[in-house]
């Protein structure tokens, strides 16, 4: 740790840190590489410790003293005010962001992701704080090149799908699609901690993180969340893998994604914490333009991954194909591709991601496995023997 410089060889002075949504799956993996590799200070903010106790629990542990847990609903808690001023830099993960919430749910999801987030800006900018707040790919909803022919040879220039920071429109559905009541309150967010940078000076950095997966990403029902919650496509998929039961495709499995290793995405995060000066102001795209595939081919590729970790032998039929209405209900809508574009990142935090999408599933699949082969086991049984 002694002897942190920045990009540009200043040395790192410790920060204190207030994470908001420091018990989610991004705000777990920040904590743990803040507490093993640098000397800052967190103060961890959030209703639920599960995926961060190992990190606060026992007292013997070598950064003991160095993270705080402080169990806040954000909605509702006057402490949050006190704890953005005895921080230096605060970073705000706390949403709503499962979409089988934002057609089901999608006034709580419009509060999560805006009205809620509006304090913590206004506490940053009062206090002259600096604030990191995580947005979404989703703001920029569908590509332009989806609305051309299905046969136009646009379709393949890069210039009707990368998404890129300061050039892409937001295209979203209509009002009764509320898949995209999510996306809006993000862009919406997005645009007043902008103007707060623009009129009163908040030094803001804004994070679009592209489907980021790995161990601890939301939970598998039954197990360690609702038997009937509808978790993201990773712990759906692994869910079904972990009941040997096929994996479900909704309407064809046709939609693109790009999948980044979680480890890899900490990355971009930390140089965002360390360099003020090259971060403030940046919206930054994170992912990996390397790592797309269809819905299908990464069902596809999980089914060969988890056999050669778990030693089972996949299904026969290991897909099947389902409507977005009986999965996710009225009022569902889809992003059809996001390569993000990583002009501004490069130039900025010379930032790139590493890891394949099969080593990236190897190692999460692993972990899934480790994690939740045998629980789950136990209750298929129990259910049986009822
Ligand atoms: N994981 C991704 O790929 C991804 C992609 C795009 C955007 N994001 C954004 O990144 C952020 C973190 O995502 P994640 O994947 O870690 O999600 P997550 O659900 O695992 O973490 C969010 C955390 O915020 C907490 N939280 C929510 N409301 C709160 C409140 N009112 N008070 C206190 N705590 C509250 C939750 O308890 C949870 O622990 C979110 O803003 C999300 O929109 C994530
Ligand atoms: O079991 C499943 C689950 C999901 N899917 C599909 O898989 C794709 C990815 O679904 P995810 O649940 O990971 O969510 P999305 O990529 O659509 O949105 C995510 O994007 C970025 C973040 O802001 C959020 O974490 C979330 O909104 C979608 O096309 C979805 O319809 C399936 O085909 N089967």
């Amino acid at each position: 740790m002694a002897g942190r410089v920045d990009l540009d060889g200043n040395p790192i002075k410790p920060m204190t840190i207030c994470m908001i949504g420091a018990g989610g799956f991004i705000g777990s993996h920040l904590c743990e590489k803040l507490m093993s590799e640098t000397p800052h200070t967190v103060l961890a903010v959030d209703v639920y410790s599960d995926k961060i106790k190992h990190l606060l629990e026992p007292t013997s542990l070598p950064w003991n003293g160095r993270i705080q847990f402080h169990r806040i609903n954000i909605k509702n808690d006057s402490r949050l005010e006190g704890l953005i001023k005895m921080a230096d830099l605060t970073v705000n993960l706390a949403a709503i962001c499962t979409p089988a919430d934002y057609n089901t749910r999608p006034l709580d999801t419009i509060y999560s992701n805006f009205v809620d987030a509006l304090p913590v800006v206004k506490y940053c900018s009062e206090n002259g704080k600096r604030l990191i707040h995580f947005s979404t790919c989703e703001v920029y909803g569908k590509t332009i090149g989806a609305f051309l022919p299905e046969d136009s040879p646009l379709r393949q220039d890069p210039a009707y799908f990368v998404l890129s920071e300061d050039a892409s429109p937001c295209i979203f559905g209509p009002i009764e699609k509320q898949r995209w009541s999510y996306a809006c309150a993000k862009q919406l967010i997005e645009r007043l901690i902008y103007a707060e940078g623009a009129e009163n000076g908040l030094e803001f950095t804004i994070v679009r993180p592209f489907n980021w997966i790995g161990p601890r990403m939301d939970f598998i029902p039954g197990i360690d969340g609702p038997s009937e919650g509808v978790p993201r496509v990773l712990a759906c998929f692994s869910n079904n893998l972990l009941r040997h039961e096929p994996l479900k495709l909704v309407d064809g499995g046709h939609s693109q994604r790009t999948f980044i290793y979680i480890k890899d995405a900490i990355e971009a995060v930390f140089l965002m914490i360390e360099n003020p000066a090259r971060a403030n102001g940046h919206i930054f795209n994170v992912g990996n333009p390397n790592n797309e595939v269809t819905v299908k081919q990464l069902a596809e590729m999980m089914t060969q991954v988890y056999s050669k970790v778990s030693g089972e032998t996949p299904l026969e039929t290991p897909t099947v194909d389902v409507s977005s209405k009986e999965f996710y209900g009225e009022g569902y809508d889809d992003s059809d591709k996001r390569i993000p574009d990583m002009t501004i990142i490069n130039r900025q935090l010379g930032w790139n991601p590493k890891t394949s999408l099969w080593d990236l599933l190897e190692s999460t699949l692993t972990y899934q496995h480790r994690t939740y082969a045998e629980a789950v086991k136990q209750a298929m049984s129990k259910t049986t023997a009822n």
